[in-house]
C-alpha cells in the first residue's frame, strides 16, 4: 500500500518535471552560486507531500523533503513513519538539460528504511525496492555486479556543490588515487539517487560521496541493499543515513578497497543543530 502510493506519487512528480523541462526553467540559488534550485523542485515537493497527506491525513506521518528543509523545516529522523523526499535529484542536470534527473521517495519506520522508489525521469526507469522483497527496474528484478577485482571495476563519485579549495583538493586526490589503482573507469551521473541505482543494476561496482544529504540516498539505500549490495560509512563503520557520507558497493571487497583511498573531510550532519551547520 505504502509502496503503491510511493510509485503513484513518483509518476505524478515525473510528469510534472517533464512538463517543466519543456518550458523555460527559472533558476535560483541556495547555499552558493552553484547550489541551484528551481520552482519545479519546490512545486514537485509540494505535490508529493500534498498527495501523501491526502492519503494518510494530517499529522500521522512525518516528512523530510529537500526543499522543506531548505526553508527551515526540521531534518530529524524519529521513530515515526517518515517519508524522505528529493523532488528533483540532479537539479543542476535538470537546469542544463543533462539527461539524468530523478525523483527519490523513501519511507522509514522506527528509523529503518522500508521502501524506496527512484524514478529516473528522462530514461523512463522506475527503480523500486521494499525491505526483504528484492529490487526492481521497470518491474524486472535487478542485481549488483559480482566483480571482486577492483581492477575490473567502474566507480562513481561526484564533486558536489562545495567549492572550497581544500575540499575540492581532497575530492580530486581521492579520485586520482582510485583512478590509478587502476580501475576501468570513473563516472558520475550528477544524481546520487541514479548513481545508487547504477550500483544496484551492476552497471558500476561502487558509488561513494561526502556531502550528500539523506534525501539524495534514502530510496537508493533500500534499492542497493535489496539488489544484494552493501552500504558503509566512508571510514568503514556502519552506514548512517544522516551523516552525509556513504559508500555503496556491490560487495565488501570493493567497498573496503575504495575506503582505503578516501580522504575524509568534515560535513555537518543533516540532523545537526542549526549552530553546528
Ligand atoms: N552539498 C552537497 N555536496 C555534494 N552533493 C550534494 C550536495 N547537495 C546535494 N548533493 C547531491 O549529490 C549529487 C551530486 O553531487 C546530487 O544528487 C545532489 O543532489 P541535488 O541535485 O538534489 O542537489
Ligand atoms: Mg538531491
Amino acid at each position: 500500500m505504502v509502496g503503491d502510493l510511493a510509485e503513484k506519487t513518483s509518476v505524478r512528480a515525473v510528469l510534472e518535471i517533464r512538463k517543466a523541462g519543456e518550458s523555460e526553467i527559472r533558476v535560483m540559488t541556495k547555499s552558493s552560486t552553484v547550489d541551484l534550485v528551481t520552482k519545479t523542485d519546490e512545486r514537485v515537493e509540494k505535490i508529493i507531500i500534498g498527495s501523501l497527506i491526502k492519503e494518510f491525513g494530517e499529522g500521522t506521518h512525518c516528512f523530510i523533503g529537500e526543499e522543506s528543509v531548505a526553508k527551515g523545516e526540521p531534518c530529524i529522523l524519529t521513530d515515526k513513519p517518515t517519508w524522505i523526499i528529493d523532488p528533483v535529484d540532479g537539479t543542476t542536470n535538470f537546469v542544463h538539460g543533462f539527461p539524468f534527473v530523478a525523483v527519490s521517495i523513501a519511507f522509514a519506520v522506527k528509523k529503518q528504511l522500508e521502501f524506496g522508489v527512484v524514478y529516473s525521469c528522462l530514461e523512463d526507469k522506475m527503480y523500486k525496492a521494499r525491505r526483504g522483497k528484492g529490487a526492481f527496474c521497470n518491474d524486472e528484478p535487478i542485481q549488483v555486479s559480482d566483480v571482486k577485482d577492483i581492477n575490473k571495476s567502474i566507480i562513481i563519485s561526484e564533486h558536489g556543490t562545495d567549492r572550497s579549495p581544500e575540499k575540492v583538493k581532497k575530492i580530486f586526490s581521492t579520485m586520482q588515487k582510485i583512478l590509478c589503482i587502476p580501475v576501468h573507469g570513473l563516472r558520475g551521473s550528477g544524481t546520487a539517487a541514479t548513481n545508487m541505482c547504477l550500483v544496484a543494476t551492476g552497471a558500476v561496482e561502487a558509488f561513494f560521496e561526502i556531502g550528500i544529504h539523506c534525501w539524495d540516498i534514502a530510496a537508493g539505500a533500500v534499492i542497493v541493499q535489496e539488489a544484494g549490495g552493501i552500504l558503509l560509512d566512508v571510514d568503514g563503520g556502519p552506514f548512517d543515513l544522516m551523516s552525509r557520507r556513504m559508500v555503496s558497493a556491490n560487495n565488501d571487497v570493493i567497498a573496503k578497497r575504495i575506503i582505503k583511498e578516501i580522504e575524509i573531510f568534515p560535513a555537518a550532519r543533516d540532523d545537526a543543530t542549526p549552530e553546528k551547520k
